[in-house]
């Protein structure tokens, strides 16, 4: 029997322990932000056993509502996006809530509000829901700027005042990647234990990639430059070999592979799409859910930037 391996499991590294450590780092923490976290993560194991039984529990398919941009919502889209609401607000350390699937931001009432703001969509990649591609829950987090004084202000900041970002990606296996700005850890749902175990400590983005990730289908609509460095992945002119296309079309999913096997994932602004795919949600205040503003964060902590195109905000 390999003990060593038998430990191992008896001494698990969860998500809560691992944030625990990381408070520990901190000594001011009151223990708030792991709080937070675990409500985050309680949202995506709901999440998570949604879509492993959506084509069971007939939440497939659509919701019968369209949200702020127009697009038919999911039964899954408006579920998910309601229990990470509720979840954040029950958490009592929010004060800012901004979800890609509600027209404005939601203030938390005084008896709940904390400290904390968070900008997430809670089912990127609903469209590929019906087919069984796999989908993820994107979500960023920033401190109020003025205690007790909660505004758009405070979910505007710029992204490198983050203090933590994540995706959780609904696929084969339920991984949440989590930076809280010292290095980039991979969770495993074990459903046994309904547990997220470390299992992909400090990830670091691959120097070099074989993978180029992007919608061949809008090249008409790239400018110049993104269409020569297309070129370039397809026909080298440095000898070296071309390089393979994988586009998943499900962002969190396009990303993790990216992050675990270099490469570079990108979704470039184009005629169609003036600033790459953000997400607009126009209320009196024009504010706007920039996932890939919460994957910036975490990919270049994760490690390498060569390969990593930033998208200007
Ligand atoms: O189909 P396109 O234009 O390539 O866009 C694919 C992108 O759209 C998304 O699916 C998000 O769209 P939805 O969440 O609205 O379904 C991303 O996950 C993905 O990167």
């Amino acid at each position: 029997m390999d003990h060593a391996a038998e430990a191992q499991r008896t001494d698990l590294m969860t998500i809560t322990r691992h944030a625990l450590n990381e408070q520990g780092r901190h000594p001011e923490s009151r223990g708030d932000f792991t709080i937070l976290l675990s409500h985050i993560v309680l949202g995506c194991k709901f999440v998570a056993s949604a879509v492993n039984k959506a084509g069971l529990a007939k939440l497939i398919g659509l919701a019968g509502v369209t949200n702020v941009q127009g697009e038919e919502q999911k039964k899954l889209d408006v579920l998910s996006n309601e229990v990470f609401v509720k979840a954040l607000v029950s958490s009592g350390r929010t004060c800012v809530l901004v979800s890609e699937e509600n027209e404005e931001a939601i203030f938390v009432d005084a008896p709940l509000r904390g400290k904390y703001c968070v900008c997430f969509d809670p089912l990127d990649g609903s469209s590929n829901i019906d087919c069984g591609v796999s989908i993820g829950t994107i979500f960023g987090i920033y401190m109020i700027k003025e205690k007790d004084n909660a505004t758009l202000e405070d979910v505007l900041q710029p992204g490198t005042d983050m203090i933590a970002a994540g995706y959780c990606m609904y696929g084969s296996s339920c991984t949440l990647v989590l930076s809280t700005g010292n290095g980039v850890n991979g969770f495993t749902l074990d459903p046994s234990l309904g547990e997220f175990i470390l299992t992909h400590p400090n990830i670091k983005i691959p120097k070099k990639g074989k993978i180029y990730s992007v919608n061949e289908g809008n090249a008409q609509n790239w400018d110049a430059p993104t269409a020569k460095f297309v070129e370039k992945c397809k026909f080298p002119q440095d000898g070296t070999s071309a390089k393979s296309l994988r586009y998943i079309g499900s962002m969190v999913a396009d990303v993790h592979r990216t992050l675990l096997y270099g490469g570079i994932f990108l979704y470039p602004a184009d005629k169609k799409s003036p600033n790459g795919k953000l997400r607009y949600a126009v209320a009196d205040s024009l504010f706007f859910m920039h996932p890939r503003l919460i994957i910036d964060i975490c990919i270049p902590v994760g490690g390498d930037m060569s390969w990593y195109l930033q998208y200007s905000v």
